[in-house]
C-alpha cells in the first residue's frame, strides 16, 4: 500500500477569494470566536481592542496538523526513486511472517549475507535496512546511503553490530526487537548449563567416535549450587527463574536493576566481586558496551572460586578469550559453555573453541522457530512504524516517546518547528546563532512534561533552513552541538488546567541582529517569538514585545506600523488585488496611537512588486515576509 499524505479533516475549497469589508463594531464574542474557530472565515482581532474589527471573507477551511514526521516526504522520496513505495533491504534471514508484513507496505529486497562492498552498493536505494547480528552496519554503510536510509532494524536485541554514533549523525533511526527472543536465549542458556555440567556434547562426540567412556564424563550436579547471573535484564531474569526451578541458589549482579524485581523471584542482587567469588556457575547476560568489553579478564579470573563454570549467551566480547583459555588451562575455570564469540565465526584454529573443556554452539540463542517468527514480526512492525513517521517504541538512538504522549504533543511539535523556522528567518547576516533559550509555560509538574521532542523540533526549525543536513529527532541534538548552537530550556509554572500540556512556548535567540527590529525584545538583541496552540492549531502570539494572534499556516507577513486607522484595509486591498489569499490577520500594539505589529497569514508567496507596494504605505515602518 502506498504511503499517502495525511488526510485533511476539513476539505479545502478549490478556489479562494479575498474580499475586504469594514465591519464596525463587531461584537467581541463573535470576533474572538471567529479567530479561534475552524470556520471558513478569516478571523481578525485587534489584540487589545476587540471592539474594532475588520473581517475578510471567505477563506479556506483550516487544515489539520500533520503527522509528527513527514510520511509524505518518505513517499515522495520513494517516488522520486521510481517507486511509489519505500524500499527495504533485508540483509539476513528473517521469518516469513515479518517479510509478509513488510511486503504489504514496501518493496522488499532479500539480499542475505552480502559482502560489505555489495551492501554499500545497494544501500543508497533503500529507505530501511534489516539485519541480525551477522551484518556490520558501519559508518561506511551510512555514508554510502547518501541520506536516503531512514531506519535500521535490528531483528534481535544486541545492537553492537550497528555503529550507533554514525547512525545518529546521519539522522538514521535504529530500532531493535528486544522482547521476542528473550525466552529462546534463556532456554539456550539453561541448555548449555545442563549440557556442560553433564558433558553432553563431549560424550556425544566420543560415542560417535566409537568410544564408550563412562568414567571420563562424570559430571557435576546443579541442585544446591550457586549460580551468579551477571546482567539481570530480560534474559538474565528468565535464566534465574529457570535455575531456581532446578534447585539452584541464584544471586545476581546488575548495577542498574531494581532490587525489588530480583527479590520478587527470590534472587539477591550482590556486588560484582561477591558474585564472581562465591558462584559455582557464572552466566553472562549483559550487553557488549565500552564498559563491559573484556570485563572477564585475567584479573577477574584471579578472583573467581576455583573450578567455576562459565556460560555465555550474551556477547563474546564481554570475555577476554585469551584470558579464558589461560584460566581453563590452569583449572581456575573448570568448564565454559559459549554461544557467542568475539569474532563470529571464530577462526577455525581457535584455542577456545577447540578446548576440551569448552562446549560451543554457533550463536543459536535466538534460533528457535517461535523466536524467529516473533522477532520478524516485532522488527517489521517497528520498521514500518518508523517509515510512517511514527516514533518507535524500540528506538535505540532517539527518545522513546509513548504514543499517547506523542499524540497529545502533536500540535505543540508543529508549533515548535514553526517557531524555530520563523525565528531563524528574522536573523540578519553576520550575527550567527549561538544561544537559544526555550521557555515553556505549563500548569503541569515538570516531570509530567517531556520536552525532548519539542527541543528537537525547534532545533530542526532553526537549523534545517541553514544547513544541508536533514534534521530529525535522531540527530537534532548532535547537529546543534556540532554547529556550536547551545539550546537551553526553562519551565515556568503557571496556574491553569492540567489537561493542557503547555500554555505557551517562547523562543529567545540571543544577541543577534534582526531584519525586523520589532522582533527584538526591547531592542536588546534578543529575537523573541512566542506561540500557543488553540483548538489544535499553532498560533504566533508574541513578536518581540508585541502581542499578536496569527494562525501559523501558509506564509506570514509581519509589518510594524504607526498605529492609525486604515492600514489593515490598505494592506488587505493590495493582497486582494494581487490575488493573494489571506488566511489570518492580527494586530497587536503596546499603546494606542503608537506602534503596532500586524501579522498576516498568506497562502501564496507575494511577488516583489506586491511587497514593494506594502512597503510604500507611509505608516509602515518595516515589514518582512516569512515562509513557514
Ligand atoms: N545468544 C543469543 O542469541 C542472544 C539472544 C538474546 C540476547 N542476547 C544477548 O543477551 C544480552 C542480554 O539481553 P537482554 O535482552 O536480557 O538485554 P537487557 O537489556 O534486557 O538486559 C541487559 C542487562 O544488563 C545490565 N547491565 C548493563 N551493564 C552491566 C554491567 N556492567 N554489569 C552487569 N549488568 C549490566 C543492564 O542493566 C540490563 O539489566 C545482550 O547482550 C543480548 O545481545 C543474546
Ligand atoms: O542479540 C540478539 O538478539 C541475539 O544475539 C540474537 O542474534 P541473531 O539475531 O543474530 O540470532
Amino acid at each position: 500500500m502506498a504511503l499517502a499524505p495525511p488526510k485533511p479533516l476539513f476539505p479545502s475549497p478549490s478556489s479562494s477569494a479575498v474580499a475586504v469589508a469594514e465591519l464596525s463594531p463587531l461584537p467581541s464574542s463573535l470576533s474572538s470566536l471567529l479567530c479561534r474557530s475552524r470556520s471558513p472565515f478569516l478571523g481578525l482581532r485587534l489584540a487589545h481592542d476587540p471592539s474594532t474589527s475588520l473581517l475578510l471573507l471567505p477563506l479556506r477551511y483550516r487544515r489539520p496538523l500533520c503527522a509528527v514526521a513527514d510520511a509524505a516526504a518518505v513517499a515522495a522520496e520513494a517516488e522520486d526513486a521510481g517507486s511509489p513505495r519505500p524500499r527495504v533491504l533485508v540483509a539476513e534471514k528473517l521469518g516469513e511472517a515479518g517479510l509478509e508484513l513488510l511486503r504489504g507496505f514496501a518493496e522488499v529486497d532479500c539480499g542475505y549475507n552480502l559482502p560489505p562492498e555489495d551492501l554499500r552498493a545497494r544501500i543508497a536505494r533503500c529507505d530501511a535496512l534489516i539485519v541480525r547480528s551477522g551484518t556490520k552496519v558501519t559508518r561506511e554503510v551510512f555514508e554510502a546511503a547518501a541520506g536516503r536510509l531512514k531506519v535500521v532494524g535490528r531483528a534481535g536485541v544486541g545492537i553492537d553490530n550497528v555503529d550507533l554514533q554514525a547512525a545518529t549523525e546521519h539522522g538514521c533511526l535504529v530500532v531493535n526487537a528486544p522482547t521476542a527472543n528473550t525466552v529462546a536465549a534463556a532456554e539456550h542458556g539453561i541448555a548449555l548449563l545442563a549440557a556442560m555440567a553433564r558433558n553432553v556434547a563431549q560424550a556425544d562426540a566420543s560415542m560417535k567416535a566409537g568410544k564408550w567412556q563412562r568414567n571420563k564424563y562424570v559430571g557435576v550436579s546443579l541442585v544446591g549450587k550457586t549460580l551468579a547471573v551477571m546482567g539481570f535484564g530480560k534474559v538474565g531474569s528468565e535464566v534465574a527463574r529457570r535455575a531456581k526451578g532446578l534447585g539452584m541458589h541464584v544471586i545476581a549482579h546488575d548495577p542498574y536493576a531494581p532490587a525489588d524485581r530480583a527479590r520478587a523471584i527470590g534472587v539477591e542482587l550482590v556486588s560484582f566481586d561477591e558474585a564472581i567469588s562465591t558462584a559455582d556457575f557464572i552466566s553472562l547476560h549483559m550487553p557488549l558496551t565500552a564498559n563491559t568489553s573484556k570485563l572477564f579478564n585475567d584479573e577477574t579470573f584471579s578472583k573467581v572460586k576455583k573450578g567455576v563454570r562459565i556460560i555465555n549467551v550474551a556477547r563474546g566480547g564481554v570475555i577476554d578469550e585469551d584470558a579464558l583459555v589461560r584460566a581453563l588451562d590452569s583449572g581456575t575455570v573448570a568448564q565454559a559453555a559459549l554461544d557467542v564469540f568475539a569474532e563470529e565465526p571464530p577462526p577455525k584454529d581457535s584455542k577456545l573453541v577447540l578446548h576440551e573443556n569448552v562446549t560451543v554452539t554457533p550463536h543459536l540463542g535466538a534460533s528457535t522457530i517461535e523466536a524467529q517468527e516473533g522477532v520478524a514480526i516485532e522488527i517489521a512492525e517497528a520498521v514500518i512504524g518508523a517509515l510512517k513517521g511514527e516514533l518507535a517504541a524500540t528506538a535505540v538512538n532517539a527518545p522513546m516517546v509513548p504514543a499517547e504522549v506523542l499524540s497529545e504533543l502533536s500540535p505543540y511539535i508543529a508549533l515548535a518547528e514553526k517557531l524555530g523556522k520563523l525565528a531563524v528567518q528574522l536573523i540578519t547576516g553576520g550575527s550567527g546563532v549561538r544561544g537559544v533559550k526555550v521557555v515553556y509555560s505549563s500548569a503541569r509538574d515538570p516531570d509530567d512534561l517531556d520536552t525532548r521532542i519539542l527541543r528537537a523540533m525547534i532545533t530542526k526549525g532553526i537549523l534545517e533552513p541553514i544547513s544541508s543536513v536533514r534534521i530529525n529527532i535522531v540527530n537534532a541534538d548532535y547537529t546543534a552541538k556540532q554547529r556550536g548552537l547551545r539550546i537551553s530550556e526553562e519551565r515556568i509554572s503557571i496556574g491553569g488546567s492540567l489537561e493542557v500540556p503547555i500554555e505557551s512556548i517562547r523562543v529567545h535567540i540571543a544577541n543577534v541582529n534582526s531584519k525586523f527590529a520589532g522582533a527584538l525584545l526591547d531592542n536588546n538583541g534578543d529575537i523573541v517569538l512566542e506561540g500557543r496552540v488553540k483548538d489544535g492549531i499553532p498560533y504566533l502570539t508574541l513578536v518581540g514585545s508585541f502581542t499578536v494572534d496569527v494562525g501559523l499556516e501558509g506564509n506570514l507577513i509581519l509589518c510594524r506600523q504607526v498605529d492609525q486607522p486604515g492600514i489593515i484595509g490598505r494592506v488587505g486591498k493590495i493582497l486582494g488585488e494581487k490575488n493573494i489569499n489571506v488566511n489570518f490577520m492580527s494586530v497587536g500594539r503596546n499603546a494606542p496611537g503608537k506602534q503596532a505589529i500586524m501579522g498576516i497569514g498568506v497562502d501564496e508567496e507575494p511577488d516583489k512588486e506586491t511587497l514593494r507596494m506594502i512597503g510604500e504605505i507611509p505608516a509602515i515602518v518595516e515589514f518582512v515576509f516569512l515562509k513557514l
